[in-house]
C-alpha cells in the first residue's frame, strides 16, 4: 500500500460514472472536498445523491472514475480508505433494544478496538455529541434528535476524516435539526472533520457552506451557496438552475 500524503483531501473524485442497466446515473462528475469543510450536497429527486453516496460507501462498484478518502484510493485500497470514512445513513443502523453503549461496543469490536480501547474511545465521542449521561439508556428511549446524534457517535467512532451524511435532519423538528447541525459544525471546527451532507433543507445552510448541485447525473454547480444563490434566495436559484437544466 502506498502510503496517502498528509494533507490530501477528505474526499477526490474524478470522472466518476455509473449506470443501472440503461440509466446513466452518474455521469463522469469530479470534485474535491479539503480537510475540515462542510460541503452540502444538493439535487432534485433523481440527481444521482445516493448513488454517489452509495459509491463511496463501495455499496455498489463505479463503472469508472477514481474516489479517493483521504488519499487512499478506494479501488486499490479500500480497508484504508473506508477507515477514514464515518456514514450516517437515513435508516437506522444501532440496535433500539440495546443501551446506547452496547451498540456502541459491538461497532467498536467490528473495528477491531479492543475493549479498553473501545471504552475510552465510547466515552470521548459520547462527550463530542453531548450524549455521556444516556450511555446506560435503551436506543429505543431517546428522542429522535437523540437517536441521530447517537448514530453520529457510532460513525466517528475510528476516527473518520470524512464524515457522509445522508439526510441526516430528515424526520426531525426546527429544534434537533438546528441541534444536529450546529454538532455537525462543532465537530469541523474542533475535530477537523470533514462533511458530506446530503439534505433537501436549504434553511439549514448558510451563505458561506460549500453546495455541489448535481442534476441528471452531473455537476450542475460548485460553490458557495452565496455564489450558487446569487442574490436569490437558494431556494428559488436552485428551481431556476435545475428548471433551466432540464428544459
Ligand atoms: N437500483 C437502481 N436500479 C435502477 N435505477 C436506479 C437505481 N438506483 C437509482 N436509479 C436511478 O438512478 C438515477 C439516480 O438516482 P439516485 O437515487 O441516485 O438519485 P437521488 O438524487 O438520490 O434521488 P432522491 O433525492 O430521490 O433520493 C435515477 O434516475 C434513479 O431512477
Amino acid at each position: 500500500m502506498i502510503p496517502a500524503p498528509a494533507a490530501s483531501p477528505a474526499l477526490e473524485v474524478s470522472g466518476l460514472s455509473h449506470r443501472f442497466g440503461r440509466v446513466q446515473a452518474l455521469r463522469g462528475i469530479s470534485f474535491s472536498i479539503p480537510q475540515g469543510a462542510f460541503c452540502a450536497l444538493l439535487g432534485v429527486n433523481g440527481a444521482g445523491k445516493t448513488t454517489l453516496v452509495s459509491l463511496i460507501t463501495r455499496l455498489y462498484n463505479s463503472s469508472s472514475g477514481e474516489i479517493r478518502v483521504a488519499g487512499h484510493d478506494l479501488r486499490r485500497s479500500p480497508r484504508q480508505a473506508l477507515a477514514k470514512l464515518g456514514v450516517v445513513f437515513q435508516s437506522r443502523a444501532l440496535d433500539a433494544d440495546l443501551t446506547l453503549e452496547q451498540n456502541l461496543s459491538y461497532h467498536a469490536a467490528l473495528h477491531g478496538m479492543s475493549p479498553a480501547k473501545a471504552r475510552l474511545r465510547i466515552g470521548e465521542v459520547l462527550e463530542l455529541v453531548d450524549l455521556a449521561p444516556k450511555a446506560r439508556s435503551r436506543v429505543a428511549t431517546l428522542s429522535g434528535g437523540q437517536q441521530r446524534r447517537a448514530e453520529i457517535a457510532r460513525a466517528l467512532l475510528h476516527r473518520p476524516q470524512l464524515l457522509l451524511l445522508d439526510e441526516a435532519t430528515a424526520g426531525l423538528d426546527l429544534r434537533a435539526r438546528a441541534d444536529l447541525l450546529a454538532l455537525v459544525r462543532r465537530l469541523i471546527a474542533e475535530e477537523g472533520v470533514s462533511t458530506l451532507w446530503a439534505t433537501h433543507i436549504f434553511e439549514e445552510l448558510l451563505p458561506r457552506d460549500r453546495a455541489l448541485l448535481l442534476h441528471r447525473g452531473a455537476v450542475l454547480a460548485d460553490g458557495t451557496c452565496a455564489d450558487i444563490a446569487a442574490d436569490r434566495p437558494l431556494e428559488q436559484a436552485f428551481l431556476t438552475l435545475t428548471g433551466a437544466a432540464a428544459a
